[in-house]
């Protein structure tokens, strides 16, 4: 199991003109287009989690949403073992299990009936479905807000739904945009221990966060985008070396600062 992104770009056409010389302008505003991601590239094995790490507007969700398919790239290529997903994206949409940073629950329904209902429509049934519900239920610890309607649920239940309902038709690449934004430490350690699980299990998974504590608790490599390019793809040790600093926020900054004074190195 492995996935593999090569030459992505993704343009928005822009809505406004952009008039005044003296407005600072985004260096990817150009042609009446906004260029979010430029060329971005990277890949991601069985059993590797992979920190997907860049300053706000770098790029990001613009990568992960091609990745899920709700976005279709203006280039490259997106392959999970082998096969092109922009060209298949149906294929996509079954072996990946993406969470995005608005994925919406049906408020009416409980938080049960919402896992439910999406493994429904992934064909799941009978003792098959009820097995599947039970593992991640304890695995995301659930049990006790089930029964609860989603639009009663707080902000942890909500994002422990949407992970549930995101993995529950065991998708060969797991992909989490900001996974542990607005949680508790107690909810946020169930959802790092949840990654760790897919790791265990050999499901390649790849999330987005500004958490340094998560990326040495978690990720076998980083991969940083800044202004819509990659621009840095190692372990946490290999991070600490081309940053020069031990202290990864700090490595982090350092690489930044080196990558924007040299944008060819
Ligand atoms: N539909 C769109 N139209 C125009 N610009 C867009 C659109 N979607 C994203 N962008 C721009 O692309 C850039 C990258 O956005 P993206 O959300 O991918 O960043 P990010 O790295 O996830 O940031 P953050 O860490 O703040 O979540 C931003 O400048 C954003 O304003």
């Amino acid at each position: 199991m492995s996935i593999e992104l090569s030459g992505l770009q993704k343009r928005f056409k822009l809505q406004h003109k952009h008039s005044s010389k003296q407005q600072q302008r985004d260096p990817r505003e150009r042609d009446g287009y906004f260029h979010s991601v430029e060329h971005v590239g990277f890949h991601c094995q069985q059993g590797e989690v992979l920190g997907l790490l860049g300053p706000n507007g770098a790029g990001k969700t613009t990568t992960l949403r091609m990745l899920s398919t709700a976005l279709t790239p203006d280039a490259g290529d997106i392959l999970i073992d082998g096969q092109s997903i922009v060209r298949n994206p149906i294929l996509g949409r079954r072996k990946i299990g993406f969470l995005s940073g608005s994925t919406g629950l049906y408020g009416r329904l409980t938080a049960k009936e919402n896992v439910s209902y999406f493994a429904k429509l992934h064909g799941i049934k009978g003792k098959q479905l009820s097995a599947r519900l039970d593992e991640l239920f304890t695995l995301l610890d659930m049990h006790s807000f089930l029964d609860k309607r989603a639009e009663h649920l707080s902000t942890g239940m909500k994002q422990k739904t949407n992970i549930a309902r995101a993995v529950v038709h065991s998708p060969s690449v797991v992909v989490l945009d900001e996974p542990t934004t607005g949680l508790d430490i107690m909810t946020k350690q169930t959802v790092l221990n949840f990654i760790q699980q897919l790791k265990v299990q050999g499901t390649p998974v790849i999330f987005s966060t500004h958490h340094m504590d998560e990326v040495s608790m978690l990720c076998d490599r980083i991969h940083i985008i800044d202004q819509g390019f990659s621009c840095f793809d190692g372990t946490v040790a290999e991070l600490q070396q081309a940053g020069q600093h031990q202290e990864l926020n700090a490595a982090f900054m350092q690489l930044l600062k080196r990558d924007t004074e040299q944008p060819n190195v």
